[in-house]
């Protein structure tokens, strides 16, 4: 049976929605009740429609440009999306493909591409009525959930692990004014603790597990396609993505899959999904290297990329499908490989933290390694924006150089 939600309350759209288990196919209302799970069979809910929109249906700028895909025909908006695709010529030529583009999901409001799953999220928090929101975070999922709380005048609680949060994102919970827990643990412990909280009723739970985080995310997907169709004639070939808690993955795998229900993008056009992971955190890797259809969690993790310091992936069922399905792969890269992309990306004007590097980290080790061919049109994805973590790019970077207050000292300072 479908439980179709035909609703007419105002912004919601009339279309049919419903939450579908994507282990036993259970399906129920959207909004009668807090759920993140199969109440069946425990497994991860997937937001499913009775009808999948064309190209031709989305207008408007930003994540509710696609409301035709999405739950609602808007939402909390500060406002997000619209980020660039950048063309980088010089690593392009240095890594040797066809073509590169960089999606700076870092150009967001709060500076992540978190932004696009919070202004979906939160606005389903008002029609489940709520009282307060809650979230595990590695950074930018607690800088996201303070500002759109914030915007929505709802309490939020982050829970985060403590001593590593870059400093840019903590700033923001707290001017935003979350209330912040410090965990003594990693992030999947907190994680744990924020799915017991909301498990008890105490807050709505605003991490990626939370199927309609993925439903804004996957509006990534759908503007870089329009961008790369409208700047390069085609679609890309493959997508590389940090990945973390690997809800970008899957939301960018629905977003594929949506589209070619439609009839919008042919089989041959699906790009290859391509995950890169730190190698001290990286049991995605792992599970895709040895073939699994499940990943095994790891307790010690450990990366200067932070923002995907995770051991347990919890869209890793969503997610694993995806990169095998769509041909794709993932790779791990060192801290230092990290870096040095980060400074690269740097050098081309693009500014982003650590996490965001691992996508042109992982994309140069393929490409080295022939698992990335030279004639593919690849687009990178970047998450996360530098200032999140000034203190990985200060490292990163060139030391300011202390000199006189006088220009004849100065110049001389300069050698000139
Ligand atoms: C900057 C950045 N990149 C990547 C990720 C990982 O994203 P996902 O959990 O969707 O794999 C995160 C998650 O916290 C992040 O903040």
């Amino acid at each position: 049976m479908t439980l179709a939600l035909e609703s007419d309350a105002p912004g919601v759209a009339t279309r049919g929605v419903w939450l579908t288990c994507i282990d036993c196919g259970e399906q129920f209302a959207p909004f009668e009740a807090v759920r993140y799970t199969c109440d069946d069979c425990g497994s991860l809910l997937e937001v499913r429609y009775d009808e999948y929109p064309t190209f031709d249906a989305f207008e408007g700028s930003g994540v509710w440009r696609y409301s035709a895909a999405l739950p609602f025909e808007e939402g909390v908006t500060l406002p997000e999306g619209s980020t660039p695709l950048h063309a980088v010529p010089r690593l392009e030529a240095e890594i040797g493909v066809n073509n590169l583009r960089v999606k700076h999901e870092g150009m967001n409001p709060t500076g992540s591409f978190k932004d696009r799953g919070m202004t979906v999220g939160v606005r389903v928090a008002q029609e489940i009525g709520v009282d307060r929101l809650a979230c595990a975070s590695t950074g930018n999922t607690s800088a996201a959930l303070s500002a759109y709380g914030a915007r929505a005048d709802m309490e939020t609680l982050v829970l985060l692990p403590a001593g590593k949060v870059a400093a840019g994102k903590v700033a923001q919970a707290s001017l935003h004014g979350a209330r912040i827990l410090e965990v003594d643990g990693n992030f999947d412990r907190c994680l744990d603790i924020v799915q017991d909280l909301t498990d008890r009723g105490e807050a709505y739970l605003l991490n990626s597990l939370n199927p309609f985080r993925l439903e804004g995310q996957k509006t990534i997907g759908l503007e870089m396609f329009e961008q790369f169709e409208r700047e390069e004639g085609t679609l890309p070939d493959r997508i590389v993505l940090p990945v973390g808690n690997a809800g970008n993955t899957a939301a960018l795998y629905k977003c594929v899959r949506e589209l070619r229900r439609s009839g919008a993008i042919a089989e041959h056009e699906v790009p290859k999904l391509t995950g890169v992971q730190a190698e001290g955190s990286a049991p995605m890797v792992e599970a895709i290297e040895n073939g699994w259809d499940h990943i095994e969690r790891w307790d010690d993790v450990e990366t200067i990329a932070t923002a995907i310091r995770i051991g347990n992936p919890v869209n890793a069922p969503k997610a694993l499908p995806g990169i095998r399905e769509t041909g794709g792969t993932a790779v791990a890269v060192s801290d230092e490989q990290i870096t040095t992309a980060q400074r690269d990306l740097a050098e081309e004007g693009i500014g982003v933290e650590p996490a965001s590097a691992a996508s042109i980290a992982g994309l140069r080790k393929l490409r080295r390694e022939g698992v990335v061919s030279d004639d593919e049109d690849v687009a990178c994805l970047t998450t996360g924006h530098l200032l999140k973590d000034p203190d990985a790019a200060a490292a990163a970077g060139s030391d300011p150089e202390p000199v006189p207050a006088d220009t004849e000292a100065v110049l001389d300072h300069l050698g000139a």
